[in-house]
């Protein structure tokens, strides 16, 4: 008995004491290092929401019930923005950056709720039991690339949510052709099998003209796709995210997303610090705790047959043309 009160109390301190520690390095870590706050109705008191951020890691770890870290206000909530695509667009990098902002909330796993018929029979209520814990004045996000490209896709988002935020981050199409296909290329190798090459993929063999068959090919299609999800969206709820000048200036990006979510400016040059191992921008939460994204994220794309990639920059060129044209984003692809 003496033994579990002991115990018990040698946990509450524990809790206490990474707390104070972790509100303390946070106030270190943030002083001087904000952008100047903008003041109004919409401002969050960000220590309080840092200080509950390091509660919920608590309640997480299993230590403490919600009652005990007082955080009985804490709610699952349907995700009011979801990143829909495009797939090797840079989909978990945004979505990681995003969740530095103090009100934004990430769903971990890509929930996959709508483009799987099974995940989609089990229900919302099942939908939001896979969402992280969150206050009321936080939003959640989730990213499944796979929304972007299923055909079943807008009409079940729009029958939970008409007014949904919808975010899709694009790439050059031909750099994201190749990448998909290295993403599908490193899973064959581990698993010792052969595939085919790019060119012989993305080419049909018997007309030499580029192969939309492909699924690498007609994922870059990106008008079709997005013009699928109009009939139920206008183009105001969707913002379109430049996912090349994610990887080179990310905080520009950032501004946008932040604008277009109306959330107050958060994000901070303290929060993204390039690491040239990686060859990539890099997280910052606080002095101590950083990280950058996993190795399966900027793999090295293997050299694909330079008439190849010209063929299908010239394929994709007028459906590029109709994507800027529809979304009035302007990008500089060939
Ligand atoms: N900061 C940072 N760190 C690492 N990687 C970054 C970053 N920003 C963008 N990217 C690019 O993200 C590409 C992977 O895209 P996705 O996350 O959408 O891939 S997936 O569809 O979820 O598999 C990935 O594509 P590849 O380089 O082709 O692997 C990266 O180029």
């Amino acid at each position: 008995m003496l033994f579990k009160q002991q115990a018990q109390l040698r946990q509450k301190l524990l809790v206490l004491g990474s707390l104070a520690i972790g509100s303390v390095l946070y106030l270190v870590a943030r002083v001087g290092t904000l952008e100047s706050p903008i003041p109004g109705p919409e401002q969050i008191p960000l220590r309080s929401i840092q200080f509950k951020r390091a509660l919920l890691h608590e309640l997480r770890r299993g230590n403490g019930t919600k009652e005990q870290l007082g955080l009985q206000r804490l709610v699952q909530q349907l995700p009011q923005a979801i990143i829909i695509g495009v797939r090797k667009g840079g989909t978990r990098a945004l979505l990681e950056m995003l969740n530095l902002h103090p009100t934004v909330v990430k769903a971990s796993q890509e929930i996959h709720y709508f483009d799987n018929a099974k995940n989609y029979a089990r229900g919302i209520e099942w939908y939001r039991s896979k969402m992280p814990f969150s206050f009321p004045h936080q939003i959640t996000i989730e990213k499944s690339p796979a929304y972007f490209i299923t055909d079943e896709v807008p009409e079940r988002i729009f029958k939970m949510n008409s007014s949904i935020k919808l975010l899709i981050i694009v790439r050059e199409p031909t750099t994201r052709a190749v990448s998909d296909y290295t993403q599908v290329l490193e899973g064959k190798e581990r698993k010792n099998k052969t595939y085919h090459k790019f060119e012989k993929l993305a080419i049909d063999s018997s007309t030499f003209e580029v192969n939309t068959k492909y699924k690498a090919v007609r994922t870059s299609i990106y008008t079709k796709h997005l013009e699928r999800w109009l009939k139920y969206f206008p183009v105001e709820q969707f913002h379109i995210v430049d996912g090349d000048r994610l990887i080179t200036d990310p905080l520009s990006e950032l501004k946008l997303v932040e604008q277009f979510l109306h959330l107050p400016p958060r994000i901070s040059p303290f929060n993204l610090y390039f690491n040239a191992t990686r060859g990539f921008y890099c997280l910052r939460f606080n002095i101590v705790f950083s990280k950058c994204l996993a190795g399966s994220k900027g793999r090295i794309h293997p050299e694909v047959d330079p008439s190849v990639l010209t063929k299908l920059q010239r394929f994709f060129h007028p459906f590029n043309q109709k994507f800027y044209q529809i979304t009035g984003r302007t990008f500089t692809w060939p």
